[in-house]
């Protein structure tokens, strides 16, 4: 009911706003758009679930995530998949990696900081009423 859409509209905004400020940051550049296969031919052959902060934002205003550790879920992707795919000790790799640890500890932080507890239990009963 109407409630419960206020709930997940402002889940949306929060997410949307989650992702635009990973977007802005420098260090994230690199995340920021799809692998471009022309470019990094064998990535799709490593790679199983690409993600990337466009896809999330496509994602989000889609009503794909019901809640925020769905949201969580595929944010994790981009990093985790940075790091499998650079796995190497070559400046190129660690510098990818580093980008990638960085982002697990920027969305855990923003998340651990900014979600409230009690809104996701929300929008989870939210989900398991449906
Ligand atoms: C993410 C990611 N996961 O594996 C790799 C490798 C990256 C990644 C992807 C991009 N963006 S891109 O696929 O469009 C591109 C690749 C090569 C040349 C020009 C553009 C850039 C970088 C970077 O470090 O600059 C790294």
């Amino acid at each position: 009911e109407e409630q419960e859409e206020d709930v997940l509209r402002e889940l949306r905004l929060f997410l949307r706003n989650v992702t635009e400020r990973l977007s802005l940051d420098r260090r994230f550049k690199a995340f920021t758009k799809p692998v471009d296969t022309e470019e990094v031919p064998d990535y799709m052959m490593a790679i199983k679930k690409p993600m990337d902060f466009s896809t999330l934002l496509t994602n989000i205003d889609e009503h794909k995530y019901a809640t925020a550790g769905e949201f969580m879920s595929d944010a994790d992707l981009i990093w985790q998949n940075a790091l499998e795919y650079s796995p190497n000790s070559d400046a190129m790799d660690r510098h990818i990696r580093h980008r990638a640890c960085a982002l697990k500890d920027t969305v855990r932080a923003i998340i651990r900081d900014e979600l409230d507890e009690e809104f996701e239990r929300a929008c989870e009963e939210i989900k398991e009423s449906r």
